[in-house]
């Protein structure tokens, strides 16, 4: 492995990432207007399997003891980083990935940077630029190998496998897809998913692309935080009835059933490795497309684990397989005939010290390098779930990506 020299430099502010960022490639994090922005690939580390995740907070542990860095500013995103993209399911043909850019260009509270990285013997990088977009596009996403109908039969049959006892709750999903023309810029879909869902995580990572609300987990300061999502709703057509389905929302018995495998699951994956958390009661989570069930859970790291040690702890939370974990990913493998890639699995960055944030990669497509583009979105399936509504919910997730691309 060779040794990386990283520096960090202060930059008057910039207001916007996407533009700097390559047009076909594009490595994004961001929430708020905030984030990091990667252009080139200094290094690219490839991991599969079932030790995908360990082995890279492994391999990453080993990068970042070896490298130089040079960095004043000290900020969530600042000196060096990788980001990262894991498949969903260790059987999954997806590579997962590090990839560690060679320029960065970041922004955090009020202050703005630029990183290189280097290997010891490459040429020094240029200075990043916003280009311009290139020309709009406008695509349709067709049904994948689940129509709207079949969905409705997995789900049926998912009901019937709860009732017989074989499983708790089970997340299901189905994809779409579409083609992305030659030439086209994909930094439109990200600015877009970007101002229309400024408060998830817009991500763009080897071609995997989105908007997430879900945090799986965040490490700073010694400190983890995370935010569980499970239970969703429609939002009302006016603020009446948009209060009306939140206030159902929070007191659905079927609802909080979900919601509360989910919490359960990550509680129990962050226990060895912190000290007393602290939970939120369930509250209700404004999106622009819906309401979410969610709850804050925080508190001190008490074992020094790194984000990916606790990225690989976690995944994949009961928010996006189910319970008990073993069976419900039995019960998805049999009844969605497609891979998942990267979909639901972690996507983010990890810093030299072991912070770094990580969200669950929902509302989310790939681009592969055809352009072929994949759209997935799924729902948390329990007793007493209805095939008619789930259908209706996968219908409200894709709408993020269904937009940013239509
Ligand atoms: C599975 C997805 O979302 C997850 C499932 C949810 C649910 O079932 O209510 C809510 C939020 C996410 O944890 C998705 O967006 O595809």
């Amino acid at each position: 492995m060779q040794a990386l020299s990283v520096e960090t430099t202060p930059l008057d502010d910039v207001r916007q990432l996407i533009p700097f960022l390559d047009a076909r490639d594009p490595l994004l994090w961001q929430r708020r207007g905030e984030g990091i922005a990667g252009i080139g690939e200094a290094v690219r580390l490839e991991f599969a399997g079932p030790t995908r995740v360990t082995d890279a907070a492994a391999a990453w542990r080993q990068m970042a003891a070896a490298a130089t860095v040079s960095d004043p500013l000290q900020v969530p995103g600042s000196g060096l980083v990788a980001f990262g993209t894991f498949a969903f399911a260790d059987e999954s043909e997806q590579a997962s990935v590090l990839i560690v850019p060679s320029v960065i260009v970041g922004r955090r509270a009020g202050r703005s940077w630029v990183t290189t990285i280097s290997t010891t013997d490459a040429s020094p990088v240029a200075a990043p630029k916003p280009t311009p977009f290139g020309p709009e596009f406008r695509l349709t996403m067709a049904s994948g190998a689940l129509s709207a109908a079949g969905y409705g039969d997995a789900v049926a049959s998912v009901i019937s496998r709860i009732a017989a006892g074989d499983v708790r709750k089970v997340v299901l999903s189905r994809e779409l897809h579409a083609h992305l023309p030659a030439g086209a810029d994909v930094r439109r879909a990200l600015v877009e998913l970007a101002l229309g869902y400024s408060d998830c995580w817009t991500f763009a990572v080897d071609g995997f692309v989105g908007a997430s609300p879900e945090t799986l987990v965040r490490v700073t300061a010694g400190r983890v935080d995370a935010q569980v999502l499970a239970g969703t709703a429609a939002r009302g057509a006016n603020s009446d009835t948009d209060a009306v389905a939140a206030a159902a929302l929070r007191s659905s018995r079927k609802d909080r059933a979900e919601h509360a495998f989910a919490v359960d699951s990550v509680l129990e994956s962050l226990a060895p490795h912190t000290g007393a958390l602290e939970t939120s009661e369930p509250f209700t989570l404004k999106l622009p497309n819906l309401w979410h069930l969610a709850t804050d859970v925080a508190g001190p790291l008490a074992d020094g684990s790194s984000a990916l040690d606790l990225v690989a702890a976690l995944h994949p939370t009961a928010a996006v397989a189910g319970t008990p974990r073993a069976a419900a990913l039995a019960v998805i493998g049999e009844l969605e005939p497609f891979d998942r890639g990267r979909y639901a699995g972690p996507v983010g960055w990890i810093g030299a010290d072991g912070s770094g944030e990580w969200a669950v990669a929902l509302r989310s497509a790939q681009i592969d390098e055809s352009g072929d583009i994949t759209a997935y979105a799924g729902g948390g399936i329990v007793a007493d779930s209805d095939p008619v509504l789930e259908v209706a919910e996968t219908t409200m997730k894709f709408r993020p990506i269904v937009e940013a691309f239509g």
